[in-house]
């Protein structure tokens, strides 16, 4: 049977429009379905225009922190509007970067929501990016589910009075005070966003610490880092209604406390997003997180029909998706082996300031592998010496298999933390040693000469059976 085209990648996010352009740089005849947004989530709700903001909450600290150095500017106000018309902007700018590099590539641009009517067959129709789309139905050999994620809300009476991830990159303006739930990555990063830009924020969460999953040290050490910024922390806690009066919204707790702001903000996760797909018409297995099952080889459980990202809900990062959707093109189209990835040591990043970064194994996961060294050191970094901010510490731990020698995990909390990680990360991949680490000379003076010049073992931590 022919098909309109070799391969049909619904969604334009992160792995979809890497799996597109590889594939079609092997020749493939290859087109890509986008409902929303060219780009994506990164693009357009996550990664960059996070950063963006995070970048913009840290130039107050930063004023202030001169003052050390002889400079006496004051800190001024900041202009919320300004900020986000900036941050549009580029966006709008990356936007037209993808679509030309697809259009570039070869790629059939299909505006409009997809939704399968059989596995080789999906109908594009009319959504929010081309309201006015007349439907179509395209077919193909292979199709790739890149859909992406979506956030969650706790089920709570109000909980439609509470804002999502998605909405904070076009608030109107600035909440003075802000109720932000969940510790994980966009809970802390929006925290210091917030409280950057001088909100008060109330962080609930229901752990004692933040970063569920994240090596316990650091998340301690986050928890410090945290009130070093005059967050107010509600650990063990969770919300049981929002109410709102006025412009007020009331959030009550589960151990009766009340918080007032002028905005809630739910960071409690994202879901698979996989409404309206139309799955039913295919023999797609569905987990019981929503997320797509999927094997090694991003292969679904109807043939020719394959998931990446997100919407498969293994590691829920850029350049995970992006690797997956390029080793996924690798396989399907290119004439060599494709590439082994190391998903097994993928560094992770959490933008706070200052920003948390890991790679490997935490001290209680190497554990479970055997007998464990570990090595830790707290410092507080050069600039602030001078800034006059002893509180803001460095930490950085290394983990290191005691039989092998073999640094299985790095954890650094401070400035520059996921700049510094990304180059250990490939230390880590690679197996190296901590003797490899001990003969590496230093750069000085930076923070990151600690991670070749931590001589003491700080604990052995016996085997968890
Ligand atoms: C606030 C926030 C901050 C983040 N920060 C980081 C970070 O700093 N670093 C990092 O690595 N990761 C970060 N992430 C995670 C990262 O954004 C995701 O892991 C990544 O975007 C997943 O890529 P994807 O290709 O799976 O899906 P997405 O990028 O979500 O792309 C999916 C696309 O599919 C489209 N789509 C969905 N359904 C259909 C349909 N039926 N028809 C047509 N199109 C459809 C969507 O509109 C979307 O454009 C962040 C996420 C959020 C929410
Ligand atoms: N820097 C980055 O790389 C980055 C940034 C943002 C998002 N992301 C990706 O997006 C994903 C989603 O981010 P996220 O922060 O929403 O999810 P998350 O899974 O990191 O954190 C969700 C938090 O919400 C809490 N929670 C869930 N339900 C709750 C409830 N009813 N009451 C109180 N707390 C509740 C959880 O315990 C958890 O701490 C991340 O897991 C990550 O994969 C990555």
């Amino acid at each position: 049977m022919t098909h309109d085209f070799d391969l049909l990648v619904i969604g334009a996010g992160s792995g979809g429009v890497r799996c597109a352009r590889i594939a079609a740089g092997y020749g493939a005849r290859v087109a890509i379905v986008e409902s929303r947004h060219w780009g994506g989530t990164c693009v357009n709700l996550g990664c960059v225009p996070k950063k963006l903001m995070v970048q913009a909450s840290e130039y107050g600290d930063l004023v202030d922190d001169s003052h050390g150095f002889g400079w006496s500017s004051t800190r001024g106000t900041h202009d919320w509007a300004t900020m986000i018309a900036a941050k549009d902007k580029e966006i709008t700018r990356l936007n037209g970067i993808y679509v030309s590099m697809l259009e570039k590539a070869g790629i059939t641009l299909l505006t409009g929501h997809a939704r399968f009517v059989d596995a080789h067959t999906v109908r594009v129709e009319a959504s929010p990016l081309a309201p006015d789309e007349v439907p179509r139905t395209v077919t193909a050999k292979h199709i790739v589910i890149a859909t992406g994620s979506t956030p969650v809300r706790p089920d709570i009476p109000g909980a439609e009075l509470a804002i999502t991830s998605d909405d904070a990159f076009h608030l109107p303006a600035r909440p003075q005070r802000v109720v932000l739930v969940g510790s994980g990555y966009i809970g802390l990063e929006f925290a210091g966003i917030f409280a950057g830009l001088g909100s008060q924020v109330d962080l609930v969460y229901r752990q004692d610490l933040p970063l569920r999953g994240f090596d316990a040290d650091m998340r301690t050490a986050m928890a410090e880092a945290i009130a070093v910024r005059d967050i107010t922390q509600h650990p063990h806690t969770s919300p049981t209604r929002i109410s709102k009066e006025g412009e007020t919204y009331t959030v009550t707790l589960d151990n009766g406390q009340t918080l007032e702001a002028d905005c809630v903000f739910f960071a409690t996760g994202r879901k698979p997003k996989i409404e309206k797909l139309g799955l039913d018409q295919t023999s797609i297995a569905i987990g019981k997180h929503g997320q797509i099952k999927v094997d090694a080889g991003s292969q679904t459980t109807e043939p020719g029909v394959y998931a990446i990202g997100d919407v498969t809900d293994r590691i829920n990062l850029t350049p995970v998706a992006i690797a997956e959707g390029h080793n996924l093109a690798d396989r399907l189209f290119g004439k060599e082996a494709p590439r082994e990835w190391a998903f097994d040591t993928t560094p992770k990043a959490v933008f706070f300031s200052p920003p948390l970064a890991s790679v490997g194994l935490s001290e209680e996961e190497a554990a479970q592998h055997g007998v464990v060294d570990i090595y830790v050191t707290r410092f507080t970094p050069m600039r602030h010496t001078l800034s006059g901010r002893k509180d803001r510490k460095t930490v950085m731990k290394l983990v290191v298999q005691q039989s092998s020698q073999k640094v299985v995990g790095v954890h650094i909390l401070g400035d520059d933390a996921p700049e510094m990680l990304q180059g250990v990360a490939v230390a880590v991949t690679a197996g190296l040693t901590k003797q490899d680490f001990d003969r590496t000379i230093g750069i000085h003076p930076t923070s990151a000469e600690e991670l070749v010049t931590m001589r003491t073992r700080t604990r052995e931590t016996p085997a968890v059976s």
